[in-house]
């Protein structure tokens, strides 16, 4: 007869080892730099956009700025899914006021990002994540 005991505590190890480990978005997406790699592509894909390019166009004209601003959307990317950098560019209202964008936009951004992910094979749970996150923040990006 086998030892009960041993067993259960055997299938319990099981268990607890298949446990799913909350792994953060940060580290899904690559970390540092898959996040840098993956906001490059994101901007590179808004600048052939045809939906959107005509706002990040006028970006290339002044380099520094166009540095600028991709550094703040890395940074906004790491801090806000759990990389340690802090995020020094405007608050999103202030950062896309003026630009008067709207929700057939907003989607097109949207689109290039999730594209954009695919192409880094980032996983379709962490797709989902950052679908969610995006949207929640409609409400500050657009018609402003
Ligand atoms: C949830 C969606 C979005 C997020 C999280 C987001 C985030 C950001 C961040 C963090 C910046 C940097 C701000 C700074 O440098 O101080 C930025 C800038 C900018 N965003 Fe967005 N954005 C979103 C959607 C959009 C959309 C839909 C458009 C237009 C189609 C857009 C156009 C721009 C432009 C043109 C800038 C540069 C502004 C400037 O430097 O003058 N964004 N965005």
């Amino acid at each position: 007869k086998p030892n009960t005991q041993e067993v259960s505590n055997e299938n319990l190890a099981v268990v607890v080892n298949e446990e799913p480990v909350e792994v953060s978005l940060f580290d899904r997406l690559g970390g540092t730099d898959g996040i840098s790699s993956i906001v490059d592509d994101i901007v590179q894909a808004h600048l052939e956009n045809p939906v959107i390019n005509h706002v990040f166009l006028p970006l290339k004209e002044n380099p520094e700025h166009f540095e600028s601003f991709k550094t703040h959307v890395k940074e906004f990317l790491s801090a806000g899914t759990g990389g340690d950098a802090t995020y020094t560019g405007k608050d999103l209202p202030s950062a896309h006021k003026g630009l008067n964008t709207t929700e057939k936009e907003f989607l097109s951004a949207v689109d290039d990002i999730l594209m954009t992910l695919s192409k880094h094979n980032i996983d379709e749970e962490t797709k989902k994540d950052m679908l969610y996150i995006l949207y929640s923040m409609k409400g500050a990006v657009i018609g402003l």
